[in-house]
């Protein structure tokens, strides 16, 4: 059951006509004020709304079985604002201010700017100028991803919010740390010795991460394309990943030290210089295909809002190095796109093989044993290990044990907006990330971008439904390695 804990916040969502507020922001909304969160909302966008329409809007993003939802609707009020024009501002003041008395909410307020980036400044020097962050309780900021498109843009954008907020009032979603099981990877490391024994280069062979979507562009097309891959996915999503699996356990399991962790972790990526690029990143592009599910998909090309000539890779597989002591020479395969075959995340672990011996040459096609941990669409693990074949004295055969979440009857899994929503609200910005993490990534990241615009790095093609261009398969095959299939806990 996830921990809630009560605290009455106005919550100002910006962006509250946007896509993200309304696939996954009302419901999480829904979610939290069922396990009685108290909370009232204001959207704010440019479009006119009344409360009336606003609340049908939201209404129409809830799912069908949702049960009683008037309650939650009368919540909710919109104030129509251009965050360039800044005497709106002052209405809203007044709202927010009567709000917060007729709710009882104490002050406490939580600005979420669903916005695009290019707001963020603007929106936070607002609210200052209109003396809406001066106020009795906390107050919070949620900001969405990009943070930024280099680590110059990234650092322009953090100093214009902490001219409004300090950094511990400042809450950079990375949604993916909101996923159960991105949160478990602590767990699975720390609370079980018979891993963390062995989690370092003496066992462990390399590590594969994979973010696989069947997904296209859909409606983001102009963010997407002038973006990609490589800071779409791998400057977010996949550094945390990387981090928390190779972070050192922390001196306390409180927020700083583990960020302390992540952060040493991001630090000690080896930079991609120009005359390693080609052997360490790939970058792809998807021409038209067929999905699983047998439909006929074009070419990213082809897609609508997409220039006919985009060299925006809709793929990116990399080869990372941890330089310190527990990783010394462990390569971090990592692999992301878009119109890929399934949708997957996974973490494979691939330990390393026993020595050849002579004496028991029929254990010497003994498999890896590999640790997957399913982050999504099953939510588990599996650990891959060898046996003797049945009823025979010689072979050995791979068998599985495994674990899911989400398929038995252990419960919904809350979804990560919900869980992220709630730590904001109850002010514990563990999987936040924290500035030193996110520019430590985009130093690393424009080292991979300056280094493929210097040796005009190749976009290889791959077909929409598949894993990926075969120069994928090569990064790891020069070291002797291959991707391990994508595999389910059922
Ligand atoms: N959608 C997604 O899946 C994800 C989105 N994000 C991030 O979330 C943020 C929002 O994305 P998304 O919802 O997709 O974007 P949308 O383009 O769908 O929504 C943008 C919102 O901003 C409002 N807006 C635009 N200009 C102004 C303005 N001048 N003043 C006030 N409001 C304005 C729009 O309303 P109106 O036009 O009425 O003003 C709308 O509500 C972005 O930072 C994005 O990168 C991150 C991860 C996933
Ligand atoms: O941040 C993003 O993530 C989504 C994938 O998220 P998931 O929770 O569905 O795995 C991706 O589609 C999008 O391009 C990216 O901006």
């Amino acid at each position: 059951m996830m921990e809630i804990q009560k605290q009455p916040t106005l919550i100002f969502m910006f962006g509250a006509t946007g896509d993200l507020a309304r696939r996954k922001l009302y419901p999480a909304f829904y979610q939290l004020y069922q396990k009685n969160q108290d909370f009232a909302v204001i959207g704010l966008a440019r479009r006119p709304h009344t409360h009336e329409s606003y609340r049908r809007l939201i209404s129409d993003t809830l799912p069908e079985q949702s049960g009683e939802r008037k309650g939650f609707l009368d919540r909710f009020y919109y104030l129509s604002l251009d965050i360039e024009h800044p005497e709106n501002f002052g209405v809203l003041k007044e709202l927010s201010d009567r709000l917060d008395k007729q709710y009882l909410l104490q002050g406490n307020r939580i600005f979420y700017l669903s916005l695009a980036p290019r707001f963020f400044g603007l929106a936070a020097k607002n609210l200052k100028n209109a003396g809406l962050t001066e106020t009795s309780g906390w107050k919070h900021l949620i900001i969405e991803k990009p943070f930024g498109h280099d680590f110059m843009s990234a650092e322009k954008l953090n100093n214009d919010l902490l001219q409004v907020f300090d950094e511990k009032e400042i809450y950079r979603i990375d949604h993916y740390l909101g996923k159960e099981m991105v949160q478990n990877i602590e767990a699975l490391r720390f609370a079980n010795p018979i891993f963390e024994s062995v989690w370092n280069h003496r066992y462990i062979s390399n590590v594969q991460i994979t973010l696989s979507e069947t997904l296209g562009v859909g409606e983001r097309a102009s963010y997407y394309d002038q973006t990609g891959a490589l800071l779409d996915m791998v400057q977010n999503h996949i550094m945390q990943m990387i981090a928390l699996t190779a972070m050192e356990p922390p001196s306390r399991f409180e927020t700083e030290e583990i960020r302390y962790e992540k952060v040493k972790v991001i630090q000690s990526i080896r930079p991609v210089s120009a005359e390693k690029v080609s052997d360490q990143v790939v970058r792809g592009q998807y021409i038209g295909g067929m999905m699983s599910d047998g439909t006929e998909v074009c070419a990213y090309r082809d897609e609508e809002k997409i220039d006919k000539n985009s060299n925006t890779e809709t793929f990116v597989a990399a080869r990372f190095f941890i330089d310190n002591y527990r990783w010394s020479g462990v390569p971090f395969y990592i692999r992301t796109g878009k119109r890929m075959t399934a949708k997957s995340t996974e973490i494979v672990i691939q330990f390393k093989d026993n020595p050849k011996n002579p004496y028991f040459y029929h254990l010497n096609d003994a498999e890896p044993n590999l640790l997957v941990i399913h982050v999504q669409p099953d939510e588990g693990l599996s650990l891959k290990l060898n046996v003797k074949q049945f009823n025979e004295t010689g072979n050995t055969m791979p068998i599985s044990m495994k674990f899911c979440n989400n398929c038995a009857n252990v419960g919904n899994t809350p979804d990560a907006y919900e869980r992220l929503l709630a730590d904001c609200l109850k002010g514990d910005s563990t999987n936040f990330t924290r500035w030193d993490e996110v520019a430590y990534s985009w130093s690393l990241m424009d080292s991979i971008v300056a280094s493929w615009s210097e040796k005009q790095l190749p976009l290889d093609r791959y077909e929409a439904g598949s894993m990926g261009p075969v120069s994928a398969n090569e990064l790891l095959a020069k070291d002797g390695f291959h991707w391990w299939p994508l595999t389910r806990t059922e």
